[in-house]
């Protein structure tokens, strides 16, 4: 669909992480990739509805399933873990590595192999304390450290 014909209230935006077009509701600033094909909704007072973000995930002894593809028994300390997650913050907010990088290397979640992307989820899909971060998000944020029975996260809300 050529930009002129885009449905009101949409504006087309390339994604500096992956080099691909999405489309940006300006009304709520929610993002999406697929050409939207009516009018943008307004803005709700409850929030969207669904979001997709990126994770970056590090997980400790006590981590609900303290395995992954990089380690088969996880056993650093849920401290370390944090430690670990807030170096590889201060990497990307200094713009020493992107975040689909870091997660690719470090991340102790399967969607490491996609640079931490977990798609779209709607509310009720994620961990409680996950969820509530990353509809918290603005577009491109990056979050503070996120603690769920997994271990210990950095969410970025897709662009
Ligand atoms: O649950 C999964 C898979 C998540 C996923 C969703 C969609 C696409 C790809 C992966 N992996 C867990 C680690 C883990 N715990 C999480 C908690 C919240 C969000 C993502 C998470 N990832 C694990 O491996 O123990």
């Amino acid at each position: 669909m050529a930009d002129e014909q885009l449905p009101a209230g949409w504006e087309k935006r390339l994604s500096r992480s992956t080099g691909q077009y999405y489309y940006l509701n300006v009304h709520t600033k929610e993002s999406q990739w697929d050409v939207p094909e009516k009018p943008a909704e307004p803005a709700t007072s409850s929030g969207p509805e669904r979001v997709q973000c990126s994770h970056l995930l590090v997980k400790h002894k006590d981590s609900r399933r303290p395995s992954s593809w990089r380690e088969d028994n996880i056993s650093r300390t849920k401290e370390d873990a944090l430690e670990l997650v807030k170096s590889y913050r201060e990497q990307i907010v200094q713009g020493k590595v992107s975040f689909a990088e870091l997660a690719q290397k470090y991340s102790d979640c399967s969607s490491a192999r996609r640079g931490g992307d977990l798609g779209p989820f709607n509310r009720g899909a994620m961990q409680k304390p996950f969820e509530d971060c990353a509809f918290s998000l603005k577009v491109g944020e990056l979050s503070d450290p996120v603690f769920t029975d997994s271990g210990v996260h950095i969410i970025l809300l897709a662009a």
